[in-house]
């Protein structure tokens, strides 16, 4: 950025959100910078100027004004926007990020402003991929890129275009958490159509207004994107969010030996929800070996979930099949049986057989198997809320000492459940973490906290010691020692105490996740660049939001 500037001159200088410090410019620099005459006279410094900002943001009084808001100081003044957020984590992320980043995304059209440098690639104009990505880029040294197509918004499906939001957003999470600097991020948004017939007949709707394109003329605009991608930015790490549940595993397995790539729905998802149930474990003193999994929605996330434990399981000394027994998939079905014709590739082998119950065909509902199974762990990808109703609940309460239950659909409108009402249902014994952040819950006397089973309290340290260690790929080696240092961060001893440590620790932890991660990666020599200390490194790499 220091070059850029040296060439930047006068209003150039106060339009360009990297380089712009508004009020904050010196005397100096406004004459150096052709700023003489362009602001008034005050020179603030930035606390001043994150302090009158905050006043404002403050004043606003809906969560979505308070989002534009902050997305048009964005817009200004990068720094000074993260300067802000670095001061407000705890209360900017839910504005930043989930859950209002889903009204932002239902109404982008309503409410368009300049979108934060995203880049959009129009599957109508394969031969524009490369020219868009340099446009968007503008000279910057792109290391980090969170792509979406929008096929699978949170749990809200299909919204086109304006999925772009979850990119931005997410990549909001990436600096604040991790220092990385936003110079070096591109958020991107593929637009292949869309199947949402609200937006198709919305006459504002900005994106291709025609039904999402399929088969093999995706995945061939998928790779003409990944190419491109890789010549222009060889060295960046590449994020994918919120893809269908058709594409999201066949795009990870066709890339993630070949560069590094990271699919957040599918790795973030498992990786954070196996630290929260080591967290749990923790606190009930048990052991991972011990637990039976019912998943609720064994799609995307609830398959990447599964998968990450079914490893680790491994790891601790179970064999394939032996570790395979202890998870049940329930999805739209019921319980999967592996006669059943419509099952996901990723569903397929922890698919049950009819025979090892003596009612299978009653296993139809989630409360069918919950009595039947007993599961010691309930998680919930389903998009279903209030699925997790009193009488699940509480049936599981009665066979499990500490149940662990994680209702994760995204927004706050499809949660399975609230963590209150979990908490009372199961008289204070539930260990519980939720998609959305959710405040305590005060139960006979306990305060019980509540940790926030969402990816964004892992990808951040993750994909920055990635990028940090000039990592080639990402390996379940690096993804286990990730868990393992989250994991490994309670405070179990307190009553009450949450399964993942707090949003406002953020910083702090990713720092350590970032650290372990680059570790892993030279232990596994599969960094491009020379790097001898790890820690030094991340700290090194660490951008800070001051002028
Ligand atoms: N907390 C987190 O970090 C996190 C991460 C990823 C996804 N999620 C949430 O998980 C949810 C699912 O996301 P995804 O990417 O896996 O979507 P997906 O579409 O790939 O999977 C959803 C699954 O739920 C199933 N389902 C739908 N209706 C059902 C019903 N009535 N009963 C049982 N199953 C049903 C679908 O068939 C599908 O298999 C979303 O709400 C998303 O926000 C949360
Ligand atoms: O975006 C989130 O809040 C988490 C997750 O990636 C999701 O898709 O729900
Ligand atoms: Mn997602």
């Amino acid at each position: 950025m220091e070059e850029l500037l040296m060439h930047t001159k006068g209003y150039e200088v106060l339009r360009n959100p990297f380089l712009n410090k508004g009020t904050g410019f010196t005397l100096s620099e406004r004459t150096a910078l052709g700023l003489t005459g362009t602001l008034p006279s005050q020179v603030q410094t930035i606390d001043e100027q994150a302090e009158q900002a905050y006043q404002q943001f403050q004043s606003k009084t809906t969560p979505l004004e308070k989002r534009i808001f902050l997305m048009t100081l964005f817009n200004e003044n990068i720094t000074l926007f993260y300067h802000l957020m670095a001061q407000h984590v705890t209360e900017f992320m839910p504005i930043v990020y989930d859950p209002v980043v889903a009204d932002s995304i239902e109404q982008y059209n309503e409410i368009f402003t300049n979108p934060q440098n995203a880049t959009f690639l129009s599957v109508d104009r394969p031969e524009d991929i490369k020219e868009s990505l340099m446009n968007a880029a503008d000279g910057r040294d792109i290391k980090l890129v969170v792509v979406t197509d929008a096929e699978g918004i949170l749990g809200m499906g299909d919204w086109g275009v304006n999925g772009v939001d979850i990119a931005v957003g997410k990549l909001m999470v990436y600096t604040a958490a991790s220092g990385i600097d936003p110079a070096n991020v591109l958020p991107i948004s593929i637009d292949a159509g869309t199947n949402n017939q609200t937006l198709l007949a919305n006459k504002r709707y900005l994106g291709n207004k025609h039904v999402r394109i399929a088969g093999d003329a995706y995945l061939e605009f998928i790779d003409q994107f990944v190419t491109a991608e890789q010549e222009l930015f060889p060295e960046s790490l590449l994020h994918w969010e919120d893809f269908g549940r058709a594409n999201a595993q066949v795009i990870l397995d066709k890339y993630k030996n070949k560069s590094a790539t990271f699919n957040d729905d599918i790795q973030g998802t498992g990786m954070i929800v196996l630290a929260g149930v080591f967290g749990a474990l923790n606190i009930s003193k048990e052991r991972l070996i011990d637990q039976t999994f019912v998943t609720f929605g064994a799609g995307t996330a609830g398959m990447g979930i599964v998968n990450q434990i079914f490893t680790e399981l491994q790891e601790a000394g179970l064999s394939v099949e032996e570790a395979k027994k202890h998870f049940y998939l329930v999805d739209k079905q019921g319980l999967l049986f592996d006669d059943m014709s419509d099952l996901t590739v990723a569903q397929k082998p922890f698919a049950r057989t009819r025979d090892e119950f003596s009612h299978a065909e009653k296993l139809t509902t989630l409360s069918a198997v919950v009595k039947e199974i007993k599961p010691t762990v309930l998680i919930g990808t389903s998009t279903q809320p209030g699925t997790f109703t009193e009488e699940i609940v509480k049936e599981m309460a009665t066979h499990t000492a500490r149940p662990i239950i994680f209702p994760l659909s995204n927004p706050t409108k499809l949660a399975e459940a609230t963590a209150e009402n979990l908490i009372q249902w199961t008289d204070g014994k539930a260990l519980v973490a939720t998609g959305i952040p959710a405040s305590n819950v005060e139960y006979k006397g306990v305060t019980y906290h509540i940790g926030q089973g969402n990816n964004a309290l892992i990808y951040p340290g993750l994909g920055f010691g990635l990028v940090v260690s000039t990592a080639k790929l990402l390996t379940q080696k690096t993804i286990s020692a990730a868990i393992h240092a989250l994991g490994g961060l309670v405070d179990s001893d307190q009553a009450g105490a949450a399964v993942l440590p707090p949003v406002s620790n953020l910083t702090e932890f990713s720092q350590k996740i970032a650290e372990v991660t680059v570790q892993s990666v030279l232990d596994q020599d599969l960094n491009r660049e020379k790097i001898s200390d790890a820690k030094q490194a991340v700290r090194d790499a660490k951008w800070s939001a001051n002028y």
